[in-house]
């Protein structure tokens, strides 16, 4: 067993304007193991990422030592890469309109060319095919990597990122020998792979970090979702207000225990709501819904009642979400809301309808990331606090901050650009916006992804509020924490329609999972 630290980070701060991210951070991270590095949104594990991978420069102090090897800080990213630092950042990286082959060449270099320089394409696809085998990734190299479901290109990027194979041309005899020994060689520092993955997908990712391991891998893996660390993890590493709380094993610490090691105390649970309160008049009626995956379905729900939709992968879930928030068609069945025929033709007409919407992609339909976090926090609000045409902006950044504050968004102030927020920051500034209108319907695609264990609970007690005040709330979501303590029901999609329902205490993660195991894969 290789004692000397895969990676040793010594007094590593980083100070933005106006706020410290990272605090003399002291970090062993084991060779050979995989170590899940955690904490609250914004507690600066990204930060701590960039400046490893050459983007951010740390302040002036810090130290780093690649295997017993001093690297001189700040980092480029060239200099990373040669000290065997590997990186898969949330965005992949990845240029979908090239093939699986072209795109390990952008981060390797085509090295197998003819000797007249131009590119030997067979080559450089059986030097990828190479990587991806030793992985156990079945993928054709040709492919273009835009036709990939997103857990294969997570793992495509994740194999990208490793490269373990040298390429031909590179003094390798032996390629598969030479993999596992790149294998061991590098670190890979993976900054939340699972975040935008469904719940099944994610597994197909943890069991490639797994096959890492076993090769005797070096990993630093970020996830908010627990039940992947318990699953993957060796060591737990803490950040908390950029500072380093906790470094151990994991050893046999459930998952409440690990929740209250990252938040730093014990999360109450919020008693479940009694059957008086989810027994509203029926707002929204769906009637042989059909669209491209949903098929048939039917569906209601009531006033104050919080529905929780769930399913394998393509069962429909986030397509019935488009459809009710107008942003997608049926090409059959009928939907009434309040009563009345309900067919928005656009996201605007759903939303003059009160029916307001977290979309899945939040960087993409979520947020305009050049602009502000207040900006943001009332977009599409200003008519609230706008007389005879002129914007009362007092009004407005009050009513910007009280919602910045009711939902725990971390940010230095209301004008900083929110691409600056931390993930899971950017996640709460749309759903604070979906459910500041105070909507008759709110719909919620995914709505914890990149979201910490205590800011999920917040989102839970505010939906709760919501629809104690009327509002229906539908959260579709393959995250069954998402449920549980929550949801009024679930309804199981099977292929479009539905194939199970659960309600009250009936509604556990065991019997959720039970339901959907039931469901044929699609
Ligand atoms: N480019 C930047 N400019 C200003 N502040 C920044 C910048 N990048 C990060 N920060 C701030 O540094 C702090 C740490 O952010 P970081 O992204 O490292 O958090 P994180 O732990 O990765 O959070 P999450 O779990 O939500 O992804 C946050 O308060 C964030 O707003």
């Amino acid at each position: 067993m290789d004692l000397t630290p895969a990676l040793r980070i010594s007094g590593i701060s980083k100070t933005f304007t106006g706020q410290k991210a990272l605090d003399s951070v002291d970090l062993d991270v084991p060779t050979g193991a995989v170590t899940a590095l955690l904490g609250m949104n914004g507690s600066g594990k990204s930060t701590l990422i960039k400046i490893l991978a050459g983007v951010y420069s740390p302040d002036p102090g810090g130290r780093l030592h690649v295997r017993g090897t001093e690297v001189p800080l700040p980092l480029s990213p060239q200099a990373a890469h040669a000290a065997g630092l590997r990186f898969l950042h949330q965005d992949l990286g990845l240029v979908d309109a090239l093939t699986v082959a072209d795109n390990f060449a952008l981060s390797d270099g085509f090295a197998a060319r003819h000797r007249l320089a131009a590119v030997n394409v067979r080559r450089q696809n059986e030097h990828t095919e190479a990587t991806l085998s030793l992985l156990g990734i079945k993928v054709h190299p040709g492919r273009p990597v835009g036709e990939l479901s997103p857990s294969l290109r997570t793992m495509v990027g994740i194999a990208r990122a490793f490269q373990p194979v040298r390429a031909p041309g590179r003094d390798t005899t032996d390629p598969a020998a030479d993999g596992v020994a790149g294998l061991r060689r590098n670190v890979l520092v993976l900054d939340e792979p699972t975040a935008s993955l469904p719940v099944e997908d994610a597994s197909r990712v943890l069991d490639l970090i797994e096959v890492l391991r076993e090769h005797g891998g070096t990993a630093v893996y970020v996830s908010h979702r627990i039940e992947e660390v318990r699953r993957i993890a060796d060591h737990v590493a803490v950040l908390r207000d950029g500072q380093l709380v906790a470094a151990e094993p994991l050893g046999g610490r459930d998952s409440r225990s690990i929740v209250s090691l990252v938040v730093g105390r014990q999360l109450e649970e919020a008693p479940l709501r009694s059957a008086a309160e989810r027994e509203g008049e029926v707002l929204f009626e769906a009637t042989g819904l059909t669209g491209n995956r949903v098929r048939n379905l039917d569906l209601s729900l009531r006033t104050g009642e919080i529905l929780g939709v769930t399913g394998l992968v393509g069962c429909g879930r986030s397509e019935l979400v488009r459809m009710m928030a107008g942003a997608q068609q049926p090409s059959s069945g009928t939907m009434h809301l309040g009563g009345r025929p309900y067919a928005p033709p656009s996201p605007a007409e759903a939303i003059a309808d009160s029916v307001a919407c977290v979309p899945q992609n939040r960087r993409r339909d979520g947020i305009v990331l050049d602009m502000g976090v207040g900006d943001n926090l009332t977009l599409g609000r200003l008519a609230r606090h706008t007389r005879a045409g002129v914007l009362n902006r007092k009004a407005e950044r009050l009513h910007a901050d009280q919602l910045g504050k009711d939902y725990l968004v971390k940010t230095a102030s209301l004008e900083a650009p929110i691409r600056t927020l931390s993930g899971g920051n950017q996640q709460k500034v749309v759903v604070a916006r979906a459910a500041s209108s105070r909507p008759s319907l709110l719909l919620l695609d995914e709505p914890s992804q990149g979201v910490d264990a205590l800011a999920r609970q917040e989102i839970a007690n505010l939906l709760r509020r919501l629809a104690d005040r009327g509002t229906a709330v539908l959260i579709a979501s393959t995250d069954h924490d998402d449920f549980v303590g929550l949801a009024d029901r679930v309804l199981v999609l099977d292929r479009g329609s539905v194939a199970a329902e659960l309600s009250g205490d009936g509604i556990s993660e065991d019997n959720i999972a039970l339901a959907c195991q039931r469901t044929a894969p699609c």
